[in-house]
């Protein structure tokens, strides 16, 4: 399977309605302070969706509901995967994604044998405090030197703009949350990005 090189991350099902359609083909749910029986339905709902328009749903976190709901792919940090039965998320033929920021997260990260490993944060984010300062362009060659094949996705702080720098220092995949959902006309960023990671694919 090939992931496409944008990456949607969005908080709700209600972005997913909104952004998919419009040529998303990788979207990530990542809910956070919800109930479960919300996130239930919230996954059920962006996987009809995604379903509907041939894009691949990543759930953040919550690997039991994924496999209750039978996704198929799923994203997480260090402590969650501190947590979690890797062995019921392969059971259950489930893909995995996983979180790096440091030397020593990416050797715990490459024992998991992941489907993709994240880098981040690539520049400052607005969305969330990071312990971690940015980790600048250089360090994503770094990173797919140790990673193989496996697809390397760029995430915090990226906009159109920064695009192209992130696929040529090596990144696969960029994702992104605020430059769209904090855009003035998400719709129109979101075609934006659309077009621009096809212009500039990855090396
Ligand atoms: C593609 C991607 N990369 C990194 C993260 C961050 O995951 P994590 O460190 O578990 O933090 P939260 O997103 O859960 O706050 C991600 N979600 N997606
Ligand atoms: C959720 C997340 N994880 C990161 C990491 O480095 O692991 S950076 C990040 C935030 C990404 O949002 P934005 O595109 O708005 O910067
Ligand atoms: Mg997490």
């Amino acid at each position: 399977m090939t992931l496409d090189p944008f990456y949607l991350i969005v908080d709700s099902a209600a972005w997913i309605r909104r952004l998919v359609p419009l040529g998303v083909k990788l979207v990530q749910l990542r809910i956070k302070d919800r109930s479960t029986p919300e996130i239930r339905a919230e996954i059920r709902e962006a996987k009809a969706i995604c379903a509907a328009h041939e894009c691949q749903l990543i759930v953040n976190d919550y690997w039991q509901l994924a496999i209750e709901e039978g996704c198929d792919f799923i994203h997480l940090g260090q402590e969650d995967l501190a947590s979690a039965d890797l062995s019921a998320i392969r059971d259950a033929g489930l893909k995995l994604g996983l979180s790096t920021h440091d030397e020593a997260e990416l050797e715990t990260a490459l024992a998991a044998e992941p489907d993709y490993i994240a880098l981040g944060p690539i520049y400052p984010t607005v969305l969330k405090v990071m312990l971690w300062a940015p980790q600048g362009l250089d360090r994503i060659g770094a990173w797919k030197a140790r990673i193989g094949n496996r697809p390397l996705v760029a995430i915090g702080g990226l906009t159109v703009e920064r695009l192209a720098g992130v696929f040529e220092h090596g990144a696969d995949i960029a994702a992104v949350v605020t430059d769209i959902t904090h855009n003035a006309d998400p719709e129109s960023r979101t075609l934006e990005w659309v077009a621009a990671s096809r212009q500039t694919p990855p090396n």
